[in-house]
């Protein structure tokens, strides 16, 4: 698990390293510029002509001091430096301080030279408003200088990334390696940011979790190494009942594969049991393509005597995957519903119903807390909270909190970043993995079953909804090396997901 900050989250904690616990502010500038070398090396990459652009900030401070340290190493370093001088920093001024007596100077114009190396020290985690003027010819002149077959480095975030949004100021550095420091910025991992960042690593410079007194991180991501802890233990000794039993209420007359994608998902995340409601139309392709699974099927409406026994035998719900809007389908809902024995996941068309129907809303709203998991897509949520989507792009994690607190839920909202909130849990889930070739038909059939499975394993609803997405990320990457991200489906990210969890899970 690691943090992902917010800039002054990080200017928290940078700040109580060096008033509280007492590391001095260029010691820690030290230990970055260290860091990047680290990185550099640990990637083979040693420059032999370096160019340094850095700003009055602090991150222009660390840029003077890597290029300083490249220097050490043999490189040949030009600096640049840009903006008001009555505007630096203590610690840069000392840095330029250090330079000057070591008889490097500073371009008092941008030379064009041809650099094998360009480091992005103009903004770091300061930028708080669109760059313009010298700033922006500056980041255009260091991408085209990429173009050129430089390779852009950019200390802590590109210059030009919001490091709390990932929205792009302006314009911003196209990086090719960002050295952050610390903590991972949640502009490193949320679009467009995420594009320009490159490969992000995230370096130790002395601030630890001891300076989070006055206020925890607000999100969180898993990394691969966290799956021995996070999978539910198999219990040697367990028979299918122990594993968890699953209702998948999915399908309808033009649709089945949602049931079979989903239903699949449910067993490969280790469920012991899926029985499904659907349509009698759907009963033999279901008993060929899925024998594992049990069935009630109906003709017309399904009986509710008979839902109600499913439901009796289930741990947990799984609805809302293709089963349209008509037809019985919100009677059947509010059965389901009102049944607040266990948790149960909705997606879909189950909450298309929800929006629809605001008494259905509400008894959703009643389970109570640990009760429920929603899967939304943008559309999906908007329809829920009624809204368009200029409001999820100013603002989509207070959406997603508000809709979780109108629920007693938890919301697992899907974008290229899934975000995962429960009501009343002041930290966000943010999801690191996956890719563009998860954006296919069926892809959220296959959330919504490996969290139902997950839960059926007795794993509480927030938790088991953020590894949910994590492992379908992950088994989506697993799809994309063999299949291409192009071409992959849904049934091949399924297929991988027993891999995923064997391979980096405790057994
Ligand atoms: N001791 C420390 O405080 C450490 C800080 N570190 C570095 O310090 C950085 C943060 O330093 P700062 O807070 O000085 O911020 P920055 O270095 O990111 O620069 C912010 C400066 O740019 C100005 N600015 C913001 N947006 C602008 C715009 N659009 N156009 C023109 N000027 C603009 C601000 O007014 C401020 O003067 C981090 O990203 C990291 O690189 C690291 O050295 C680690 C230790
Ligand atoms: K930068």
């Amino acid at each position: 698990m690691r943090y992902i900050l917010k800039a002054y989250e990080m200017k928290m904690y940078d700040g109580d390293t060096i008033e509280r616990i007492g590391i001095p502010s260029m010691v820690l500038m030290e230990r970055a510029a260290l860091s990047v070398i680290e990185s550099l090396s640990e990637r083979n990459l040693m420059p032999q002509k370096v160019l340094v652009v850095a700003g009055m900030g602090n991150n222009g401070g660390d840029g003077l001091a890597v290029g300083r340290l490249l220097a050490e190493k043999g490189a040949e370093v030009a600096f640049y430096m840009a903006g008001n001088p009555d505007k630096m920093t203590e610690e840069t001024r000392r840095q330029l301080f250090i330079l000057k007596n070591l008889g490097f100077s500073i371009q008092s114009k941008l030379e064009l030279a041809e650099y094998d190396m360009v480091v992005d020290a103009l903004f770091g985690i300061g930028l708080s408003r669109n760059v313009e003027g010298e700033y922006l010819t500056l980041i255009r002149e260091m991408n085209r200088l990429g173009k050129k077959g430089a390779f852009l480095l950019s200390l802590d975030i590109p210059s030009g990334v919001c490091a709390d949004t990932g929205r792009i100021l302006g314009e911003a550095v196209q990086a090719n390696l960002t050295v952050t420091f610390a903590y991972a910025k949640r502009g490193h991992f949320l679009y467009p940011g995420r594009e320009y960042t490159g490969k992000l690593m995230v370096k130790d410079i002395g601030i630890t979790e001891s300076s989070f007194l006055k206020g925890r991180p607000g999100a969180f991501c898993y990394e691969k190494e966290d799956l021995h802890r996070l999978l539910p233990k198999r219990k040697p000794w367990g028979n299918k009942g122990t594993f968890g039993k699953v209702l998948l209420v999915a399908g309808s007359y033009d649709m089945c594969g949602a049931c079979v994608l989903c239903g699949k998902s449910i067993l490969r995340a280790g469920a012991g049991m899926v029985k499904i409601i659907t349509p009698s139309c759907n009963r033999i392709i279901l008993q060929e393509t899925f024998p594992e699974a049990m069935l009630y099927t109906f003709e017309d409406k399904p009986h509710m005597e008979k839902v109600k026994n499913s439901l009796d035998w289930a741990d947990v719900v799984v609805a809302g995957p293709g089963i349209g809007m008509g037809n019985g389908t919100k009677e059947l809902m509010e059965y389901l519903l009102k049944d607040k024995r266990c948790p149960m996941v909705i997606d879909a068309d189950g909450l298309n119903l929800l929006a629809a129907h605001q008494d259905l809303f509400e008894l959703a709203a009643e389970r109570g807390e640990g009760k429920l998991v929603i899967t939304p897509h943008p559309g999906e949520l908007l329809r829920l909270m009624k809204m368009d989507m200029e409001v999820y792009k100013e603002d989509r994690e207070k959406l997603i909190f508000t809709l979780a607190k109108g629920l007693h839920c938890v919301v697992a909202a899907k974008d290229a970043v899934t975000l995962v909130a429960e009501n009343g849990r002041e930290e966000i889930y943010m999801n690191t993995s996956g890719n563009d070739g998860m954006a296919t038909a069926g892809s959220g059939d296959a959330l919504a079953g490996i969290i139902g499975g997950l839960l059926a394993q007795g794993m509480d609803c927030f938790f088991g909804a953020c590894l949910g997405v994590y492992l379908h990320g992950l088994a989506g990457e697993e799809a994309a090396g063999k299949k291409g991200r192009y071409g992959m489906t849904a049934l091949d990210l399924v297929k991988e997901l027993p891999f995923v969890m064997t391979f980096y899970g405790p057994n």
